[in-house]
């Protein structure tokens, strides 16, 4: 359970007043997620998701986040929309966190991924990708590569009980390996960069939410793919499912189609995206914050994942011809 910070009922009546949304009359923390604390808010309009802002989001790339679920809503994209205070503004402050109210998505994330979920991720990724391609702001990735070295600097300064030894020198080696290696220019723009299965809503075998915009940003389509590719072709047992894989990818490209050359480098983003998820949870595991209410992920499902792309010749291994 993500909750990092907890609200008082006096700071959230005060909160609220700032808004058309009448009083509260439940605010409970949820049970999943590991970035932000998120509540689950009953007001007299309704449901909604409160969200206070923690560790990783800065607070400069908020309007970025919280402009780009307006965006690809406008859009007819099935992000939430975060809510407007009186004074037309959404991003707003509560428990001394960045804060805001989003628009509560039905459906619900699946446990299972079955092919067909991944066909419909695919189709919905690249609508993702087509919408957001006007959007107006841009961010950085600051989770890329120039920021996995740093990252696994920081690990190694982190792991006193030399619990990982063994495991820093295979990573050094892939970082140095995707650094002489990644491409210069692919198709790129505004990609959700952590489309895991529970950041997707299913209702009716349709995708009726995407949520959890806070790692988007600027990179490469393709990377957005390898993210995805990784976080749901593989099976509880590390083995890759090249039908999911399939399914993926034509889903996608049934919405934009994507280059040989996207294609040529997916083997190499999908090794880079493992490195990225394996990282951040190696970092996580290393600093858990004390009192928080989260069930750190394991890195070591990443390094498996990262093993299987680096055996991995072309795209055929990922399904395709
Ligand atoms: N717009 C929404 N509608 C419904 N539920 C949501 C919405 N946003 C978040 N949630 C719930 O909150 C959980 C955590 O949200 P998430 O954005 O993934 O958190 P984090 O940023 O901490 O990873 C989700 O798994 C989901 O259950
Ligand atoms: N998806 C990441 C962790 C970030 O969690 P989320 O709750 O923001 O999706 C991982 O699996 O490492």
């Amino acid at each position: 359970m993500a909750v990092y910070t907890e609200i008082s009922d006096d700071d959230l009546d005060r909160f609220l007043d700032q808004y058309n949304l009448g009083q509260a009359l439940s605010c409970k923390g949820i049970a999943e997620g590991v970035e932000n604390s998120n509540y689950l808010l009953h007001t007299d309009s309704g449901y909604f998701i409160l969200t206070l802002y923690e560790k990783r989001v800065k607070a400069e790339d908020l309007p970025f986040f919280l402009g780009l679920m307006e965006h690809l809503a406008a859009g007819g994209f099935m992000s939430p929309r975060p809510i407007a205070a009186k004074d037309g503004k959404s991003l707003k402050q509560v428990a001394g966190r960045p804060a805001a109210i989003i628009e509560f998505l039905d459906g619900r994330s699946i446990k299972r991924v079955m092919p067909q979920h991944c066909a419909l991720l695919g189709q919905a990724l690249a609508q993702l990708h087509t919408i957001g391609s006007d959007y107006s702001l841009q961010r950085m990735n600051t989770l890329s590569l120039s920021n996995w070295r740093p990252l696994y600097i920081a690990c190694q300064k982190s792991d006193n009980d030399r619990m990982n030894a063994q495991l820093f020198p295979e990573v050094e080696a892939e970082i140095s390996f995707l650094e002489n290696h990644w491409p210069d220019a692919l198709p790129r723009g505004v990609i959700h960069a952590d489309l895991f299965p529970d950041n997707i809503f299913f209702l009716n075998d349709r995708v009726s939410g995407v949520i959890d915009y806070y790692f988007a940003c600027n990179d490469f389509f393709a990377y957005d793919l390898a993210i995805c590719l990784n976080a749901w072709c593989f099976e509880n047992d590390g083995s890759f499912n090249i039908t999911k894989a399939r399914k993926l990818l034509n889903g996608y490209r049934e919405v934009r189609d994507f280059s040989k050359e996207e294609l040529d480098f997916l083997p190499l983003l999908c090794r880079g995206a493992a490195v990225r998820f394996l990282l951040t949870r190696l970092y996580d595991w290393l600093n858990q914050v004390e009192g928080a209410l989260v069930k750190p992920k394991d890195p070591l499902e990443y390094l498996k994942k990262l093993q299987f792309h680096q055996a991995v010749k072309n795209v055929a291994a990922y399904g395709l011809d």
